[in-house]
C-alpha cells in the first residue's frame, strides 16, 4: 500500500533512486546435458519495482527457485540481464550482491555447527572489516528483530523449533541491511501457527524496513496475506505480473488450476479479507 511504498521511495538515494529494485530482461536459461537439452526461460521479463512484494508462482520445474537464485548472482544465465538497483549482477560481485540483496533458503540453510549467533553474524565475519564485539550487537539487534529472545542466540540450529530456525535464516538474511529480500517458499513445513506468525513478521519487517521483497510460494494464504503483486511463470515466461485480482482474472489454464480449481473458493476467500494485501 502506498504507506509501505512511501518511506522506500523516500530514503533511497542516488542517481538510480528512481529506477526500478531489479529488472530481468531478454532471459534464457538452459541447462544441458549429455541427454536432454532443458529450456526453462526463454525471452523472460521482468520488472520489480521497489517497496513492493512481488509473489512468484507457476508449475513445478518452471524455474521460479532457479531466477531468485539469477537475482542473487548464484546462477548466470544462459542469456539476458538481470539488474538489481541499476547494476548488473554479474557486476556486483560477492560482497556487492550481500550488501544488496538478502535470501532465505527454503529450508533454512544454518549451519548446524554454528550456534544461532554465529549462523546471523556469518555474512558480517565474512566481511573482516568488524571489530568482534560490533558484530555481536549487529547480530543480536537481528535477532530481537525477528522476535527470538536474548537467550536463543547461543542455542544449537537442531534445539530450535521450525519456525524458530526460519526466523534464525531471515535474521542472517537481513543482518547486512540489503533492501532487497528473497524469499523461497517462506512458510513451507510450518505448522499453520507458525506459518501465521511468520507472515505477520515479514508483513511488519516490509513495512518497517521499507523493504522489496520477491517471493516464491504455493500457500495461498500466504501468497495473498503478502503480495502486492503476483507475477506468474509459463510458458518459460512471465505471462502475467499484476495485483491480486488481475492475476486471478488473466486466462490461462495455469492461473484457472492454480486460483480457480479446488483451491478456488479459499483463493476468493482470501481476495476478499485481503482486498489490497499489505
Ligand atoms: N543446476 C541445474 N542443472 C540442471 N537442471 C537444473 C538445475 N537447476 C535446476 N534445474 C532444472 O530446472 C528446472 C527449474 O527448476 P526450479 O527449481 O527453478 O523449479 P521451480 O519452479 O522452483 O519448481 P518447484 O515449484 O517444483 O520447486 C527443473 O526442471 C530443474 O530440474
Amino acid at each position: 500500500m502506498a504507506t509501505a511504498l512511501a518511506p522506500a521511495a523516500a530514503a533511497a538515494p542516488g542517481p538510480a533512486a528512481a529506477g526500478p529494485m531489479v529488472e530481468i530482461r531478454k532471459l534464457q536459461t538452459v541447462f544441458t546435458s549429455p541427454e536432454r537439452r532443458l529450456v526453462v526461460h526463454d525471452d523472460l521479463d521482468l520488472t520489480v519495482r521497489r517497496g513492493e512484494v512481488l509473489s512468484l508462482v507457476g508449475g513445478s520445474g518452471t524455474g521460479k527457485t532457479v531466477l531468485l537464485r539469477q537475482i542473487l548472482g548464484l546462477e548466470k544465465p544462459s542469456m539476458g540481464e538481470i539488474h538489481v538497483l541499476g547494476q548488473s549482477v554479474s557486476e556486483l560481485g560477492r560482497k556487492g550482491a550481500a550488501s544488496r540483496i538478502g535470501m532465505l533458503f527454503q529450508h533454512g540453510a544454518l549451519f548446524s555447527a554454528f550456534s544461532v549467533l554465529e549462523n546471523i553474524a556469518f555474512p558480517l565475519r565474512e566481511l573482516k572489516t568488524l571489530t568482534p564485539t560490533l558484530i555481536r550487537e549487529a547480530a543480536m539487534v537481528k535477532l530481537q528483530m525477528v522476535g527470538l529472545k536474548p537467550e536463543v542466540a547461543d542455542s544449537m540450529p537442531a534445539d530450535l523449533s521450525g519456525g524458530m530456525i526460519k526466523r534464525v535464516a531471515l535474521a542472517r538474511a537481513l543482518i547486512m541491511d540489503p533492501p532487497l529480500l528473497l524469499l523461497d517458499e517462506p512458510t513451507a513445513g510450518l505448522d499453520p501457527d507458525s506459518s501465521d506468525g511468520f507472515v505477520t513478521l515479514l508483513r511488519s519487517l516490509h513495512r518497517d524496513l521499507a523493504l522489496t521483497v520477491v517471493m516464491v510460494t504455493h500457500d495461498l494464504d500466504t501468497l495473498f496475506e503478502l503480495s502486492t503483486r503476483i507475477a506468474v511463470l509459463a510458458d518459460k515466461k512471465v505471462i502475467i505480473a499484476a495485483a491480486p485480482k488481475d492475476v486471478i482474472a488473466f486466462t490461462h489454464p495455469f492461473i484457472r488450476d492454480f486460483f480457480l480449481g479446488p483451491r478456488g473458493q479459499r483463493a476468493m476467500e482470501l481476495l476478499r479479507e485481503y482486498p489490497f494485501a499489505i
